[in-house]
């Protein structure tokens, strides 16, 4: 367990780091979103010690990163995938990490292996690709078996192959019972990988829930109806207060839906004798529901419309939260 107690870190008049309390748990994906700047790299930094807070304290399992007899047993991080010696072999690398940690030789071989590095052990990091690189720092993370491990953007530079890897290699790590905190900017990738997310904007926790939650709580969730009198469905619809959204590319039988349940929905048409030809739940993506999070707290970006027509209902209007 990672636990941030008023954790708060600032950079002369920057804060980047603002009061965050929290707990990353054990036996789950915890996912560590925010827009660029927000403050996920520093906040990996205190956890593993590489940088000092200003306030408030980051503990692993109760105990500070600093205070650990053999960090690499407790935590293995990934945070700069380019944090070896371009001259050294992989295997040097991890042969050095390995002996200042008391871990035995042989664990370099396993690991290795695990990445698919094993036939490279001996060229320098220097002549690795990006990909590679990022192989050996998931390596380097694994090599003391630890029970809390961090990955900051993972899956970085690896082709499609090595994404699907390191997705179901962090899903095992947790399934055995790891603590696992992993920030990226792939919504999709994360939306398939993490139970949990925790989101910042601007220095400052917004959101630390389950991913069912957060993309529940989005104002695009909506219901698809298919109807042949979608005149009389829209009208009672309208009557009993739901917002029934226009589309101009919505087919002519077709309604949309926002902030109602199936159930409700079903229930209206029967009362009102329209006969439905379809009724089904079209649930946001956690793009979507990110976006809407984070829209005030986007420090360096241009205004550019939001992703698959987000931008053409009115924020949070027909959303849960
Ligand atoms: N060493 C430093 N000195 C001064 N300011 C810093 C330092 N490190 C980070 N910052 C500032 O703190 C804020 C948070 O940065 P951080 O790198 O943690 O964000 P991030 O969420 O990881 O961003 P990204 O998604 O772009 O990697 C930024 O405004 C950054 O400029």
């Amino acid at each position: 367990m990672i636990t941030l107690d008023r954790l708060t870190k600032r950079y002369g008049e920057k804060t980047a780091v603002s009061d965050f309390s929290l707990q990353i748990r054990p036996g789950r994906v915890t996912g560590f979103l925010g827009p660029n700047g927000a403050g996920k790299s520093t906040t990996m930094r205190l956890i593993t010690g590489l940088d000092t807070p200003t306030g408030g304290r980051a503990l692993i399992d109760g105990t500070p990163y600093a205070q650990l007899s053999h960090p690499l047993r407790e935590v293995g991080a990934l945070l700069d995938a380019r944090a070896g010696h371009p001259g050294r072999s992989a295997r040097g690398h991890l042969l050095g990490m390995a002996r200042s940690n008391g871990i035995p030789a042989g664990r370099v071989r396993e690991v290795l292996e695990t990445v698919g590095l094993a036939e490279v052990a001996g060229r320098r990091i220097g002549t690795f690709s990006l990909g590679m690189g990022q192989r050996l720092g998931i390596a380097a993370a694994l090599l003391g078996d630890p029970r809390v491990l961090l990955f900051d953007e993972p899956v970085n530079g690896l082709d499609p192959d090595g994404v699907r890897w390191v997705r179901e290699l962090i899903r095992s790590l947790a399934s055995e019972g790891r603590t696992v905190f992993v920030s990226s900017h792939l919504m999709s990738e994360m939306q398939d990988t993490a139970d949990h997310l925790v989101v910042i904007g601007r220095g400052r926790i917004l959101v630390d829930e389950p991913v069912e939650t957060v993309i529940a709580g989005s104002s695009r969730n909506a219901l698809r109806v298919r109807t042949p009198e979608p005149a009389l469905l829209r009208a009672e619809l309208r009557a009993a207060g739901l917002t029934v959204e226009e589309r101009p590319e919505a087919a002519p039988d077709e309604l949309i839906v926002l902030g109602a349940g199936l159930e409700e929905v079903g229930a209206l048409a029967f009362r009102s004798g329209v006969p439905l030809h379809e009724l089904s739940l079209r649930r946001a993506s956690l793009e979507q529901a990110y976006m809407e999070l984070t829209a005030g707290s986007v420090e360096y970006g241009v205004a550019a419309p939001a992703p698959d027509g987000a931008d053409d209902v009115v924020r949070g209007k027909a959303g849960t939260r």
